[in-house]
Formats: C-alpha cells, structure tokens, sequence
C-alpha cells in the first residue's frame, strides 16, 4: 500500500491511501496541480510530507530505487537516442506489449524523430511498464490516442492491477475517470483533493 500524509508542494497539500491494485482517477482544470501532485509522490521535484510503500519511507531508500517501484510516466516521455529500441534495456523484451499496444514489431530501428505523439506516448508507456513498479502515476497516459488504443491502454493497466499493481491516473475525460477508477480525486484550485465514487 502507498500511503502519502500532509505531501506539501508549492500550493499543494493532500494526503492520502492507494490500496494495491486500485486505481484511482486524478481529475482537476488544467493548471490545478495534477501533475505536481504525480512528480511529488514519485519525488522528482522537492516536496515535503511523508511517502510510504508498504510501511517503508523513501527516505529509506535511494531515490532512484523508490523511482523505479513509483514511477512517475510523463504525458510526454523523453527520448535521448536516436532510435526507439535504443530506450529499452531489452527491446526484446519490450516487443510483446509494444505490438499488443497497436504498434508495428518493426518499429524497433525507427528514428525517434519520425515517430506520431500517440506513437511517443504507447512507446513510453512501455519503457514505464518494462520497470514491473508496484506504484504507476500515469499522467494523461491516453490523451494523444485514438479509442481503440487507449482502449488497449486501459486493458492493459487492468491486467497489471489485477497482478497488485496501484495506478494515480491523471485524466480529462471523464468517462475514463468513471472507467479505470475506483475512487475518483478532484484536485481543486486551493491544491486539495476532494474524494467522490465513479
Ligand atoms: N516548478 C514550478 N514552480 C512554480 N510553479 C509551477 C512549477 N511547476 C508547475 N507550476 C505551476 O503549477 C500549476 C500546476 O501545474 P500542473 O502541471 O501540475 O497542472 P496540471 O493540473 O497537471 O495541468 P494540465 O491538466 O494542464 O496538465 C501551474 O500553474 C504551473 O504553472
């Protein structure tokens, strides 16, 4: 279980439970601290409160390590090399979620610079999975794609919760919220969370 009490961060403060394998939905106007709140728990930027997995601080543990068991996926990941499969520390590996993700098992070779937003985004989305992380904080994981492949996003997240995984979902479109969420989070404007039933 995650567990995050009195996490401060600019105007933000929540606190809050993610049980394993729930996902809850973060929904919020754009600007409102969505995705401060996801690169907090993951501790990318400076924060104060407490963050424990199953009892352990990240204190406990060095930053990378707790990065890699709550990994935080951005809504749109960075790329350093030149081609898709140079990302991926086995592109092999890699191959089964990234064709059962809707995209060619010839794409490994690809320039990074010719491949879509939707492309980008899947491709992400499984360097993020290939981590195995007990927390994912996805951040608008499925805005650039069309419904047949959030759809196979949304599948695909499903079997990892079923395996104990706990998923932060960040998204606009509340049918998804009401979809992949158990509970549902509204960030508001004071940088709160109110708490409501799909
Ligand atoms: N390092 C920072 N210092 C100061 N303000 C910041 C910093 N990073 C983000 N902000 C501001 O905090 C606010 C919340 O940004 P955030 O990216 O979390 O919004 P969001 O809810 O994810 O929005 P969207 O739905 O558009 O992605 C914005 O007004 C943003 O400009």
């Amino acid at each position: 279980m995650l567990t995050v009490s009195g996490l401060k961060r600019l105007h933000i403060s929540v606190s809050f439970d993610l049980q394993d394998g729930e996902c809850v939905a973060l929904q919020g106007p754009s600007g409102v601290g969505k995705t401060l709140l996801l690169r907090s728990v993951a501790d990318l930027d400076p924060n104060e409160g407490t963050v424990k997995l199953d009892g352990t601080p990240r204190e406990a543990m060095p930053a990378p390590a707790w990065r890699k068991q709550v990994t935080y996926l951005a809504a749109e990941p960075g790329w350093w090399s030149d081609t898709v499969q140079e990302h991926f520390t086995s592109w092999d590996d890699a191959l089964p979620l990234v064709t059962r993700l809707g995209l060619p098992e010839d794409c490994g070779p690809w320039s990074i610079q010719r491949i879509s937003t939707g492309e980008r985004q899947r491709l992400g989305l499984v360097r993020a999975l290939m981590l195995r992380s007990r927390v994912l904080l996805l951040d608008e994981p499925t805005s650039g794609l069309d419904p047949a492949s959030a759809a196979a996003v949304e599948a695909l997240i499903a079997e990892r919760m079923a395996d104990g995984t706990s998923v932060l979902w960040s998204t606009h479109d509340d049918a998804q919220a009401r979809r992949v969420g158990s509970r549902i989070f509204a960030m508001t404007p004071d940088g709160r969370i109110q708490e409501s039933q799909p």
